[in-house]
């Protein structure tokens, strides 16, 4: 017998409105998603989930247990990773929502789930810590030493960062060095602290005319000249081992791309000083860094993405002020855009000039 719909009510008085304690529980069921977003892609789910696929089938495919995995599969639909249909036979068939496809199938080549799982191992760490940090500050044992943590950034850049920046990083500078006039003119580029060099290998491949350095820690630079080698692109690219903070990265640049560097250096404006005077007149800096919004939603991704690095004496500066700081060092025409998109939290992304007529 067919059932008319339940009436829906409206309740004169405010009993429908979330409880103020419904920011705690919806802080405490992320936790649940992110672990469920991990479990998925340690299962290699989504090789299996590019075409719509139900319950029993994936169950069958992964040797999972089939009621189980409908529930779970529920779950990463309410989590907008999977789309679903409602079948004739009543059941529902999932599938990849196409904008993730590419980043989660671990078959694809722009496949990000490495990244994924590595930044959700750091996140849960940096949770299992806080207590510590709180009242010890640094985590025992104690921060590696350089060496080590100079292969960490090398490992970092063949995986993670490699991932990252081909899923975002490399649309992001493509997208904003294509709208600068300064571009088109460029012919010497540095990109410091490239990581893998997928950057400067990006901008190159869409500017002929352009030549350049990737300056990183010695180990890392090895990690971006096997790129550029596979690119084809070693008769304009190439990288330059160091330290930036002690070491020459070099001058008589058009455009400087930096991003996510200057977190890791002591004394910013020093280090701008150099940046300006790397640069040729006329030439752009392009600075994209995350920092502190002054309003909280704004600010959330970053203080949560940075919480362990800023409790490790790294920098994030608040809104506004590296743009200061640029000004200070001579930089003129500093413009900044807000909120662009890019690896796990959003940065601002300032561009800078050198005036035409200085040394
Ligand atoms: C967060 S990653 C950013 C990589 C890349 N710029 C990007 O946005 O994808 C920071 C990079 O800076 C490099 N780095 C940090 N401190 C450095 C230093 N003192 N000298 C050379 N490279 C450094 C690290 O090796 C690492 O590859």
């Amino acid at each position: 017998m067919a059932h008319e719909p339940a009436e829906n009510l409206t309740f004169p008085f405010p009993l429908a409105r979330p409880h103020a304690l419904q920011a705690c529980w919806d802080v405490q069921l992320a936790g649940l998603d992110a672990d469920a977003l991990r479990v998925a892609l340690e299962a290699r789910m989504f090789v299996q989930l590019d075409d719509f696929v139900s319950a029993q089938q994936l169950a069958d495919h992964l040797s999972l247990l089939p009621t189980n995995t409908g529930y779970f599969l529920e779950l990463l639909w309410s989590m907008d990773v999977l789309e679903r249909e409602h079948t004739a036979s009543g059941e529902f068939h999932y599938r990849t929502r196409t904008e993730l496809r590419p980043y989660l199938n671990a078959d694809s080549p722009h496949y990000c789930g490495d990244a994924l799982l590595y930044r959700h191992r750091v996140l849960r760490q940096v949770g299992v810590q806080l207590s510590d940090l709180l009242r010890e500050g640094m985590p025992r044992p104690p921060l590696p030493a350089p060496a080590a943590q100079q292969q960490g950034w090398a490992e970092a850049a063949r995986v993670q960062i490699a991932q990252e920046q081909q899923a975002v990083t490399v649309e992001v500078a493509c997208d904003l060095l294509n709208r600068q006039p300064e571009f088109a003119q460029a012919r010497r580029m540095l990109d410091l602290g490239g990581g893998p060099g997928l950057v400067a290998i990006a901008l190159a491949e869409r500017q002929p005319e352009l030549s350049g350095v990737v300056f990183e820690y010695p180990a890392v630079a090895e990690v971006a000249q096997e790129n550029i080698r596979r690119a084809g692109l070693s008769g304009r690219l190439s990288t330059r081992g160091g330290d930036l903070i002690l070491d020459d990265f070099g001058s008589g640049y058009d455009l400087i791309w930096c991003s996510s560097v200057l977190h890791f250096v002591q004394d910013i404006p020093a280090a701008l000083d150099r940046l300006y005077a790397a640069l040729r007149p006329g030439g752009l800096l392009v600075c994209c860094h995350a920092e502190i919004a002054y309003d909280a939603r704004q600010a959330r991704p970053v203080l949560q993405y940075y919480l362990h690095m800023r409790m490790q004496g790294r920098h994030v500066l608040p809104a506004g002020q590296l743009a200061t700081q640029l000004q200070q060092a001579g930089f003129v025409r500093v413009e900044q855009l807000d909120d662009v998109r890019f690896p796990v939290a959003p940065v601002a992304v300032l561009l800078a000039r050198k005036g035409k007529n200085l040394s």
